[in-house]
This record gives structure tokens, sequence and C-alpha cells, in this order.
């Protein structure tokens, strides 16, 4: 098909299948199924497995370069070695970045390419008008900017398939070149020179890319253990608190704010007779119980050891009924105990204390001091109960 003898195909063939069977075997060595390149050292694992594969095919370039096109066993080697190298480094970025499901991969393109970030996109395509336009090979470093600009703005998937055109773009250019004579090559060795300096070029947005993915991984990975109870997953005090204050600040007229502090009762007891884990478990699975009595955005937060709290998305002052809430939080704790490992249930039960302002502009404080005097009438009239309070 590629008009080449069937001896010829062949060996190109075997070429390309030594070169990626090596690939393969290196990861397979390295115990790797694919490369995540939101991993920092994700890149030089890209590089590691592209300078190994083409060494594979650079070997067989050796031998079959003087047969094929009677040059000399070097000129086989870089020439092979080179160009398996560029096409690693062009697609192997693109191919490890690629989400594992076809709308995940339409949203990714739809989401860093939408009318309002396409501008790297575009400044990096018109850069690209420079080479083309002065027939200049050094010219080819010319869009990296733009590239740069798109590994900052993009997802590590969309840098690397702008990558992959860019280097596509380059190579037929180099090639358009080469075969005018229209720049001074003086041989195979400078095209090929050229070809690597591309794949450099190309790796530099990857680089940046993956470095600002599993910054921002690390990132998101602290503020969320920064905002969340390790045991539960319910935000911690300070972030409850943020969450209350911006609830309070946005209510307006007919609105009003419900603030639920809710403490397990007895809840030593549990850690006396059954121990300090069986004790985790109430706390986990309360707060369980509770979120099937929430909806979507209900806030709940861990106040203290076993003292939650929860403020409820904007309410509408006529139509919610915070008690009725509460009595399903109840019921649902006593219709779902928890069940320790040998089977055995643990019925435990909590106190509410509820307070409710409709004033804009009414304290946080006043507000809190409330939810806490009426959860302490709930203890002091024999617990399992809720009080309400309006401030
Ligand atoms: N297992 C476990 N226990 C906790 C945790 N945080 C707090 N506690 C325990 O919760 C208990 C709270 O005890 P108290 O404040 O006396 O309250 P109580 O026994 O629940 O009694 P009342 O609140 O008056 O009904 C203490 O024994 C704490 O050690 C936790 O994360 N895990």
């Amino acid at each position: 098909m590629t008009g080449a003898s069937v001896g010829n195909a062949l060996i190109l063939a075997c070429g390309n299948l030594l070169s990626v069977g090596t690939g393969l075997l290196f990861l397979h060595l390295c115990r790797l199924k694919t490369i995540d390149l939101s991993e920092r050292a994700s890149v030089f694992q890209v590089l590691l497995l592209a300078l190994i594969g083409a060494n594979a095919g650079g070997l067989l370039g050796m031998v079959a370069w003087p047969k094929m096109f009677g040059g000399t066993f070097h000129e086989g080697y870089f020439y092979w070695a080179g160009t398996d190298f560029v096409n690693y480094i062009a697609f192997l970025p693109l191919l490890f970045a690629m989400p594992a499901s076809r709308i995940e991969l339409i949203r990714s393109l739809r989401r860093d390419l939408s009318q309002t970030k396409v501008l790297p996109a575009i400044t990096t395509l018109l850069m690209c008008g420079l080479p083309v336009w002065t027939d200049n090979p050094n010219a080819l470093a010319f869009p990296l900017l733009g590239l740069l600009w798109c590994a900052f703005t993009y997802s590590v998937f969309v840098t690397a398939l702008l990558t992959l055109l860019y280097c596509l773009f380059a190579l037929l250019q180099i090639s358009r070149v080469f075969d005018q004579g229209a720049a001074d090559f003086s041989g195979w060795a400078d095209l090929m020179l050229i070809r690597v300096s591309i794949s450099s070029i190309a790796l530099a947005p990857i680089v940046v890319s993956a470095y600002i993915h599993s910054t921002r991984v690390q990132v998101a990975k602290l503020a969320y253990s920064a905002n969340h109870d390790s045991l539960t997953g319910a935000l911690s005090r300070a972030a409850f608190m943020e969450a209350l204050q911006d609830r309070m600040q946005s209510l307006s007229d007919g609105q009003c704010v419900t603030l639920f502090l809710m403490d397990l009762d007895h809840f030593k007891n549990i850690n006396d007779t059954h121990g300090h884990l069986a004790g985790d478990s109430a706390i986990v699975h309360f707060v369980q119980v509770v979120q099937q009595c929430l909806r979507a955005g209900d806030v709940i937060g861990r106040i203290g050891g076993e003292e939650f709290a929860v403020v409820f998305a904007e309410e509408n002052k006529e139509d919610f009924d915070a008690p009725l809430i509460a009595d399903r939080i109840h019921k649902t704790l006593n219709d779902l105990p928890l069940v320790l490992p040998d089977g055995k249930s643990l019925p435990f039960t909590v106190s509410i204390g509820i307070a409710e302002c409709s004033t804009p502009g009414d304290s946080l404080e006043a507000l809190v001091q409330q939810a806490d005097d009426a959860l302490y009438k709930a203890k002091a009239a024999g617990r399992d109960q809720t009080v309400l309070n309006r401030v």
C-alpha cells in the first residue's frame, strides 16, 4: 500500500513492532498500566518510554537502512530513532491524558475550548503563521509561547491535543521546506536534529501542564482536608461557620435561616461500654442518618467531638417546618440503629436545639447562642428530643 516492496514493508512493520513492543515491555517492567500525566514525574516517564522505544527502533534501523536506502549504519540509527522519538513525544502525552469515556472527552473539549477560553488556542494558531510565512525552520519555536499559555489555561488532555497538532504542523512544515530546498539543510542529520528539537519544544507545554494540574490536585486535597472532618466528611467547625455566615448575609425578606445544633446523648457511655472504635462508628453512622434526612444544599458540620450542626438551604419562612425535619432525624436514628461488627445493634439518641432567624442583619452569634440554649433545654428535659428557639 505504501509502494514499498514486500521485504521492505516487512522490515518497516518489524521496526514499528519492535519499537512499540519495547515501550510496552518497559511499562510492564515498571508495573505501570498507564502513565498518569497529573503526576509530576510523569513527563520523565514519557521521556524515558520515548527514548527506550526510539532506541529499539534505531537498532533495527541500523540493519534496515543500508539495505533499504544504501546509507550507513549510523545514519540508519539516527534517522529511525529520531523519527520514532518525535512520534512518541507527539502522541504519547495525548494517549495518556485521554479521558476514559467519550462523554468525558467531549465535555473536556467543550469546557476548555468554549468561547471565553479559546483565545490561547487561537493565539497559538496565529503564531504558527510565522514559520509558514518565512519558510524558516527557526521560526518553529515561535508558537511555544502560545502553547505555554494553553498549558496554563487548559487541561492536560487539551494541552496534549494542541501540542500534537503543533508537532504535526511543524513536522509537515520541516518536510516541505526540506523538499523544496528552501532552507539551508546540509542533509539528513540536520533534518533529524530539527525534528528532535521540535519534540523538545513540544514537551515544554506538557511539563508545565502536568505540573500545574498536579499542583491544583494537591491544593484541592489540602483545601478539602482543611474544610472537612476526616472521620465523617462533614464540614469542619470553621468551614461550617463560614457557610452559616454566608447564609445569613444572603438572607432576604420572606426567608429564614434555620440552625440545628445536635449533640449525641450519653455518648461517653457508648465509648466506655463498647470502646472508642464503636464510638467512632456511631459518629459516622449518625452523620449518614442526618444526611439521609437533608436535601442537596443543606450543610452539615462537626462542631465538636459529638456535636454537629446543620444549616439549611434558602428557606421560605412560611413553608419551612424545622421541627418536622428534626422529628425525621429522631425517627430515622431510631429505625436504623448502628450495627456493630459482631452483628449486635447499638441504639443511641440525639438531642436537637433549633434556632431560626428571619430578620436580615441579625447576628450569627445570637443565632448560635439561641440554638445552644435550645439544645441545653432539650438535654435538661430528658434528651432524645427537640427544642425550638426563634431569634
Ligand atoms: N469515639 C469517639 N468519642 C468521642 C469523639 N469525640 C468526642 N468523643 C467522646 O464523646 C464523649 C462526650 O461526653 P460528654 O460531653 O460527657 O457527653 P455525653 O456523654 O454525650 O452526655 P450528654 O451530652 O450530656 O448526653 C466524651 O467521652 C468524648 O471522649 C470521637 O471522635 N470519637
